[in-house]
């Protein structure tokens, strides 16, 4: 091969299927086209309710219709990208660039310490030289029990990181490794790894239920006397310790390797400066670690995704590095993917059609958005600085900025980096780093990425590259997709919103992927609608849909059914199983009618001034009992929560209207055909809800056990629904 001859580092090629695809989708826009004909010329003349009803019910069409059109804009084309790693050894060979990993942890209780060991030895175990890693621990819950954990976690590195080269060890997380992987025979390190590690774990969980550092452990680093100066997690200087050094020439494992650089960081804090949550966090990091290693290439992750796949590091180094195209791309994200689901998902938490169709879609688009963790940022890029064109990075000499302080010297000199008022009339959180103000950081600071003309990409490796924690409780799930609906409509409702901030920045079609999810949480009114209004007018004798013998049906008829047989396709295309769609299916339900209500209203409050930015935290752990449950895949509520409430009440009405409607169909033999007629649309809709909400009825009624839905919200649910009944029928 000759010498100039380029060979790029990765490739592009376009999904297939597109074409059958847009096909159906045409078909359905031509439905939609005849439902809304049939609402204009059927609109009725006689009774005010018949009217308003009936208003609403094409408003909520119309919506729908216009969402459906957002999101088919963006799946129209779609690419997958294929990275090429024997090429990038062959040509870089190890002048490769340093690399800063930040993992984010904030509440011990809540994200035990033990979790974050394996996260943070999974993320020093990559493939990729020592000397050139570095991993920062950024602790927003200031516990010395974390502290501790990290101390342990450097020494076991010593020994974890040597067994991983030698085995090739995936995942990298020993608890993961440990526990999914059969012993190998004729390994003796094997059952000694193992069981250093089981002691490792039990001497950090030990002390994390006693919550105080033994006065023995407490004497061996100098590290823990910070903790003399902490009142709270709110109200504390700045902890900073070099773990390992990595320039220590006497920081090595057991075999005389080098380490990779472990720095813990818990950021000052005071009660009266806002710390911006993970935003903070994040940004704190990013001016320490520049201090130190001043990796060109940022890693981050969040404190339960551990590293699955040793080779992520040069995955995303193929898309920097590539000569040709590799200077335009900001950020490289890695999808989200869990490894505590069950088979049929039962809180349709695995993105699984997002991340293998839509993700590409805006990918083929401009690039996709940065989801918090996972992602591979070019810190030029995440520091603020704008995409020029003919700018050439080179990566391998950014690192040679080496920095000869001491390592205790250093501590002393960033400190100052992390206090609370280093940021005061500076543009971190405007323009520099991640940005403030939203609960939803990562959707936010992607855009004003991609707003400086900075490509994104979406790397899907056949091996998981992070696989991380799941919710395994309902309410869980509920709270968190509150929060980034929140977050998304926040954005949406910002000067950030994409179709303005990104107006001649990003392309149209990106733009409008953006909307599609900063409107999630906008679907709510419209779900509502659908979910409570057809069933009372069929206890009312209202008719809000075509006769069965009318052709006018077909319409409805293609467009729902051609909609779902090709989402339960897509899905079952993407790896699902059927189960595994109809509880996604019902998840959404969920979803719209609670989290997506709540964050709505809570945005509307924000905007009105009375409501102040929040992030609850999601829960890593869980009693024996819930994960028992999680594992049969029965749907947990067990806590009163006006989420349930409503859940509830609007099982509960679907019922009463299907009851009614029996009755009538049932009661007067001759009448039954008729009623049947004209309100079969409508009858059929409240027994598809029934069927959906099916599990609820069981925690309301046969569910013995704790996870069952607690009797005030049984006999709340009861009330509401007969009013609402009473109401709509008198
Ligand atoms: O004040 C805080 C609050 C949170 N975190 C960290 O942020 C991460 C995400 O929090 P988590 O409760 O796990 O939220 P998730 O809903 O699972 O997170 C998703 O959504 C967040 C935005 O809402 C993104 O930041 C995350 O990367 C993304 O995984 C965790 O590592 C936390 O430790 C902090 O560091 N400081
Ligand atoms: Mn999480």
């Amino acid at each position: 091969m000759a010498e100039n001859e380029y060979v790029p580092l990765f490739e592009t090629r376009q999904v297939k299927g597109r074409i059958l695809f847009r096909y159906i989708a045409a078909s359905i826009l031509l439905g939609i086209c005849f439902i809304i004909m049939y609402r204009i010329r059927y609109f009725p003349v006689g009774g005010k309710a018949e009217r308003w009803t009936w208003i609403g019910l094409f408003l909520s069409e119309l919506w729908f219709s216009f969402y459906w059109l957002l999101t088919t804009v963006c799946r129209w084309n779609a690419v997958i990208r294929i990275p090429f790693i024997h090429r990038l050894s062959q040509r870089f060979g190890k002048e490769l660039p340093g690399i800063d990993i930040f993992v984010c942890t904030a509440d011990p209780l809540l994200e035990p310490p033990s979790m974050v060991v394996n996260t943070v030895l999974s993320m020093m175990a990559y493939d990729y030289p020592p000397e050139k890693l570095s991993v920062y621990l950024s602790d927003d819950g200031g516990s010395n029990l974390t502290f501790y954990a990290m101390l342990e976690a450097a020494n076991f590195s010593k020994t974890w990181l040597p067994f991983c080269k030698k085995f090739k060890v995936e995942p990298m997380s020993p608890e993961a490794y440990f526990r999914t992987a059969s012993e190998p025979l004729n390994v003796q390190e094997w059952p000694s790894v193992k069981r250093l590690y089981e002691e490792m774990k039990m001497r950090i969980e030990t002390t994390t239920k006693l919550n105080q550092i033994p006065e023995h452990i407490y004497k061996q680093h100098k590290g823990f006397r910070e903790w003399n100066f902490v009142t709270s997690k709110r109200d504390h200087q700045t902890i900073l310790q070099i773990l390992i050094d990595g320039r220590d020439t006497n920081a090595v494992d057991i075999e005389g390797n080098p380490l990779p650089t472990l720095v813990y960081l818990a950021r000052e804090k005071r009660p009266q400066y806002h710390h911006h949550f993970k935003a903070g966090a994040m940004n704190a990091l990013i001016r320490i670690s520049s201090k130190i290693s001043n990796g060109p290439i940022i890693l981050n992750v969040d404190c339960d995704m551990y590293s699955n796949n040793s080779e992520s590091i040069k995955y995303s180094l193929c898309v920097f590095m590539d000569e040709e195209k590799g200077d335009e791309f900001g950020y490289v994200q890695f999808p989200q993917s869990f490894d505590n689901l069950t088979k049929n998902d039962i809180y349709g938490c695995s993105f699984r059609v997002i991340q293998k169709l839509e993700v590409h879609g805006l990918d083929a688009n401009g690039g996709p958005c940065f989801i918090g963790t996972g992602c591979f940022h070019r810190r030029e890029a995440l520091c603020g600085k704008k995409y020029e064109k003919n700018f050439r990075f080179d990566l391998k000499k950014l690192n040679n900025t080496k920095v000869n302080e001491r390592a205790s010297l250093l501590e002393e000199t960033c400190k100052v980096l992390a206090s609370c008022t280093f940021e005061h009339n500076t543009t971190w959180g405007k323009e520099m780093g991640l940005i403030y103000g939203f609960p939803a950081e990562d959707i936010v600071t992607g855009l004003s990425v991609q707003c400086r003309r900075w490509k994104s990409m979406f790397l899907d490796p056949e091996r998981d590259g992070f696989l991380g924690v799941a919710p395994i409780t309902l309410l869980q799930l509920l709270v968190q997709h509150k929060r980034w609906t929140e977050g998304h409509l926040q954005v949406f409702l910002s000067k950030y919103c994409p179709l303005l901030y990104g107006y001649k920045k990003i392309p149209l079609k990106l733009r409008l992927a953006y909307c599609a999810y900063n409107l999630w949480a906008a679907n709510c009114l419209a779900t509502l609608y659908y979910v409570v209004v057809p069933c009372l007018c069929l206890l009312k004798g209202i008719t809000l849909f075509p006769k069965i013998s009318s052709p006018w049906v077909l319409p409805f008829a293609y467009v729902a059914f051609s909609h779902h047989a090709y989402s339960l396709g897509e899905f079952l295309w993407c790896g699902g199983t059927f189960l595994g769609w109809c509880n996604d299916q019902r998840m959404w339900l969920f979803k719209r009618t609670t989290s997506y209500l709540f964050a709505s209203f809570e945005t509307i409050l924000k905007l009105l001034g009375y409501s102040q930015l929040a992030f609850v935290i999601t829960t890593k752990v869980a009693d024996e009992d819930i994960s028992k449950r999680y594992d049969q895949e029965m749907i947990e509520f067990g806590v009163a929560s006006p989420m349930f409430d409503i859940l509830a009440t609007l099982a509960i009405l679907n019922l009463l209207g299907s009851f009614g409607a029996i009755k009538k169909v049932t009661m007067h033999a001759d009448k039954g055909f008729k009623v049947l007629d004209q309100f079969g649309l409508q009858i059929l809709l409240c027994l598809v809800l029934v069927t959906i909400n099916l599990p609820v009825y069981q925690a309301l009624f046969f569910r013995m056990d704790k996870g069952k839905m607690p009797s005030s919200v049984t006999y709340k649910s009861i009330i509401f629904a007969l009013l609402a009944c009473t109401l709509a029928v008198y």
